[in-house]
This record gives C-alpha cells, structure tokens and sequence, in this order.
C-alpha cells in the first residue's frame, strides 16, 4: 500500500506549485492512477514519493518512506519516464540500456546489481515477451519492446509495489493492452500499482482507482465506476445523407442529439440499436451507426483571487451551496463539476501532521516538522477538500494522527475564508496584491526556501455553480468537450427542428449515463503478447475489480512494435 499525506513541491519561489498538498491512498490488490493533463504535476508527484525531489509531504511504501528501505528495488518496482519519454529508467535511474547490449545481457548485469540470480532475468525476458528477442542489441529495440524491457527491470527484485510513469506513453494500443493486462494482474495478485496517464480513457480501463490531478492538487479521488459516470459519457456517431430527418425523430423520442461533423450526428439518451431500427423504419439510410465515449472535462482548480494589506490572502467563497463546518478557514473553490459528478464524502478538514520530505539543504530523508514550516497550518485547518469519497477521506486521516503540540496550536476553524499569505506557496499567490506577495516572500525566507512557504493549507473543494474561467488553449480535456450552436446545425435543411444540445453537461442523460462500454475486463486483444504465467508475484490473490484473467496468447511477435 502506499499512503501519500500532504506532497507539495514548489520548484522556484514565484511560479506556481507543481504539487500542492497532494494526499491518497493506492492500495494493495489494485491499480491505481494519477490521471491529469500535462504539467499536472504527475511525475513530479511520483519523483517526490521516490525521494528523486526534495519537497514536502509524507510518501509511505507498506508504512515506510522509499529511501529508508534497505533494499528498495525489492520492494518497489519504478518505471520512469525516460528523455524523449521513450526509454524509461529503472529504480536506479538508468535508461533503458546501451545501445550495444543484447537485451539478455543487460537484464542479467542489473539483475547482478540487484543481488537476484540471472535466471530471473530469463524468467522475465520471458513473461514480457521479449524471450525470443533476448540475443538482440537494444539498438534494434521498438519502443513498446524497450518499455518491456524497462517493466521487466523493475520487476527483477520481485517487489510488491510497482510505481509507472505513463507507461503506455507513444505505444501501440496491442503494446498498451499488454501492459493494462500486466499492471492488472499484477493488481490482481496483491501487489500495489500506481500509474500515471493523461488520457481519461486509459485511467477507466486500466484502474480501480482514479485519483484526478489539476495543476498540482488533487480534485478528484474516484473509484473507477464513479470516475467513469462523472467523466465519460456513451454516444452513438451516426452518419448518413438524411441526419436531419432522423435527428428530428430522435429528439421525439427524449434522446439528446448535436451535430457531429459534415454529416453526423452524435446521440445520447437511446441504444444503437434502437437508433439503427428507427431508422430502419423509416426508411433512413445510414452510413455509420457507432458506439463511442466522449471524455468530460475535469474539475478545475481556481487560485485565490484577492487580498488585503494586512498580508492575508483572501480566496473567493464558494458561491453556493453550504460549506460544511469544518471548512470555513478558507477553500479554494474549484470549477463546478459536470452533472452528477460531485461526490459525495469530504476531505477531513482536521490539520494532517505533514512532516516534510527531505530537506532542501541535506540529502537526509526525512526531516519532522520544524516550527516555521507549520506556520501556514497554524493558521488553520486544511479546508473541506477536493472530490473525494469518504473511503479515501477515511483512510489518509486516520492515518496520521496529529502530534500533540500541533494539534493545541491550531486553532479550531472559524468563518472567513481567509488563508494568511504564509498559508500559501509564493506561486499560489500569483493574483494577491503586492503587500501580500512581500509578506509571502519574506515569509518564505524565514522558513529557509520557497517550499517552506507551502505549508499547504490550502485546498480545494468542489463549488456548485461556481464560473468557469478561461483555459489554457494547451489543455487537452478542453477538446474533449462537445460544443456546438445547436440552433445552427444543418441550417439549410433544419431549421424548424428542435436539437438539444448534448455531451457538455455531463449527464449524457437524466438518470445518468450507463458505464461506457470500454471493453476493459473483457477486451483481451492483447492476449497474444501476454502468457498466463506473467506474473508469478506469490502472492495471494486478492478479489478485485481489477481480476482478470489473462488471455492464453496466440503466436507471440515480440516485434511488433
Ligand atoms: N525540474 C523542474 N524544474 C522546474 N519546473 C519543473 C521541473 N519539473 C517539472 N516542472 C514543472 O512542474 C509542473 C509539473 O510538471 P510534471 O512533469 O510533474 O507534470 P506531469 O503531469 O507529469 O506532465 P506530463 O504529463 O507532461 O509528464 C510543470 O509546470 C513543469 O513545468
């Protein structure tokens, strides 16, 4: 199990956070991921668990911090983005290998490194595939055969804990299928399994968890059933020279229907089927009838907005809905979620011990919390948090009881929604006022760097009805979002017909849209890259939504990427 309480990583004093008071939880016998956009903070995230960045916040490994195992490489797997992010590195932060060296050879020499004998290398050349691949140089490698190679490092010291960095990235969907199937089964056995993504779809299909990050902080902590009813909507593409006419039935029949392209539809609210034979029946012709999922945007987090003299920053009240009482020392709302995708359960709003990570100053990997770092938290406690089940909420505050001197100096939440300056990191204050933004530098040089000033008392919470700001152009869930001027569509023909609008509320229907048939668990059309004797972890299983059974493979072509 890994427990992660309060990570916060501030690169340069003045840009904003790159983590913020980051806390959850990835359990034994289940995939979990860290899905965000780019620049959310995924790897530094996982580069602050592994103690590769110094930072703060508290990264547990089956109750231990990373650099205190003696043997980490038995105990947890890594697998890192490498330059290029096609390499990856392994534990020890070496790329993938020398060019020159077969890729037998270079799995023996680190399982030498690792103290296991060679017959493990073979062992796992010959559960990831590349067996019949072993007497070639890594210069004839492909990229999904390099990651292979990279997956099976990280496995040499049989650890029960595998942390990935966007494993998938820039493979093949046969070579991502392969690894979705692994990491499950690996889950599966009950081992421990934290990957990050950036695509929605991957995280549904590949997770029992999904943990959502925005530019640094959490805002979203979702079993995969919720995270795929509040972020993935069904739809059927519909294609054909009579759209209009049939849009018009549709729309008859409660079904939501936009424009999709020349001469497509897209419908939510009713079945292919029931599309295909009202067409039928009506003599319509169509060219294409398809299922697909459309990805709903994430909720997003919103800095505080304003400030005043007195070097306290002020972050706008939620604009509607009740803060919980314990909550009221200053959330910093987020967007307002898509339909049906606020859940349910509240981050506990008691003050986490968060002893930092190591020091800036020293490689020692853990330091307790020194007074000047708790001065942010002293001004109160962590606020309702972001979405969250009450599972989750459960389990990082029952794990961190408060010290007692902390717990007396932290006052009990008052009404306000006020975070003083020192609350905040330097780069969360990007819009206070110059006498707040003095006060948090000075701050900061107090506490001896920029990260001390990110005692990361600042949180989120969902806000119901709350505006949504701009986004950055380079935001891909934006592109994800179906917009359309529905009171356009096919003017020429149509403009008597009543279109509704569909696919941006979230919804995908009043009752709440079905799972999306993502094929997850049944899809095996990676069997043929994965054996049934791939994970050999000798452990027991453990009853998962992620269990599946991996499919007997067909002829195995190692080189098909
Ligand atoms: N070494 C660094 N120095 C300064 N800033 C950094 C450094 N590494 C990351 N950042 C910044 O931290 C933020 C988070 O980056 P990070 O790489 O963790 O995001 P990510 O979610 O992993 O993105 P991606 O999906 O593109 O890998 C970004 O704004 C990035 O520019």
């Amino acid at each position: 199990m890994i427990q992660i309480t309060g990570l916060t990583k501030v690169y340069r004093r003045g840009t904003p956070p790159a983590v913020l008071d980051l806390t959850f939880d990835a359990r034994a016998g289940a995939v979990t991921a860290l899905l965000g956009p780019e620049d959310a903070g995924k790897s530094t995230a996982l580069r602050l668990m592994l103690g590769l960045e110094r930072g703060q916040g508290l990264a547990l490994f089956d109750g231990r911090p990373y650099r205190r195992m003696r043997r980490p490489e038995r105990e947890v797997g890594v697998l890192l983005a490498g330059p290029g992010g096609t390499g990856a590195a392994n534990s020890a932060g070496v790329a993938a290998g020398h060019p020159g060296l077969r890729a037998q050879n270079h799995l023996r020499m680190l399982a030498a490194a690792v103290g296991v004998p060679s017959r493990r290398a073979d062992e796992l050349l010959e559960q990831t595939r590349l067996a019949a691949v072993g007497d070639q140089r890594l210069r004839t490698f492909s990229p999904g055969m390099h990651r292979r190679l990279a997956l099976a490092a990280a496995l040499l010291g049989d650890p029960g804990t595998l942390v990935l960095d966007a494993p998938t990235d820039g493979l093949s969907p046969r070579n991502a299928e392969w690894f979705h199937s692994f990491l499950r089964s690996f889950g599966a056995a009950g081992g421990t399994v934290l990957v990050t993504t950036r695509a929605p779809k991957e995280a549904a299909e590949l997770a029992d968890r999904v943990i959502t990050l925005d530019r640094g902080r959490l805002v979203a902590d979702q079993p995969v059933n919720e995270f795929r009813r509040t972020r993935l909507s069904p739809e059927v593409a519909v294609r054909g020279p009579q759209m209009a006419r049939l849009a018009d039935l549709l729309v008859g029949q409660g079904a939501k229907v936009r424009r999709d392209g020349g001469a497509g539809i897209a419908v939510a609210g009713i079945g292919r089927t029931e599309i295909g034979e009202l067409a039928y029946r009506n003599g319509i012709l169509l060219h294409e009838l398809a299922d697909r999922v459309v990805e709903q945007p994430a909720p997003r987090v919103t800095l505080p907005v304003a400030s005043g003299r007195s070097g306290r920053v002020r972050v706008q009240p939620p604009p509607a809905g009740p803060l919980p009482a314990d909550s009221a020392s200053g959330p910093v709302p987020v967007e307002p979620r898509p339909a049906g995708a606020v859940l349910s359960g509240q981050r506990s709003a008691e003050p986490e011990h968060r002893p930092s990570l190591q020091s800036d100053a020293g490689p020692e990997p853990l330091r307790e919390r020194q007074p000047e770092d708790a001065a942010g938290a002293e001004s109160g406690p962590t606020p309702a948090g972001p979405v969250r089940t009450a599972e989750s909420h459960g389990a990082a505050s029952a794990r961190m009881p408060r010290p007692a001197a902390e717990a007396s100096s932290s006052p009990p939440p008052t009404g306000g929604g006020v975070l003083p300056a020192l609350a905040l990191p330097a780069a969360a204050a990007v819009s206070v006022a110059p006498a707040a933004m003095t006060a948090t530098a000075s701050s900061s040089t107090s506490a001896g760097s920029a990260t001390a000033a990110t005692a990361a008392t600042a949180s989120v919470r969902p806000v119901a009805g709350a505006p949504r700001p701009a986004r950055p152009e380079s935001d891909p869930f934006d592109e994800t979002k179906p917009s359309v001027a529905v009171d356009r569509l096919f003017r020429d023909g149509l403009n008597s017909l009543a279109w509704s609008e569909g696919g941006g509320d979230g919804s995908g229907g009043d009752g709440g849209p079905p799972a999306p048939a993502t094929g997850r668990r049944e899809d095996a059309s990676a069997g043929d890259l994965l054996t049934a004797d791939t994970v050999r972890l000798g452990r027991p299983a453990v009853p998962t939504e992620a269990t599946t059974t991996p499919t007997t493979p067909s002829t195995p072509d190692p080189r098909s990427e």
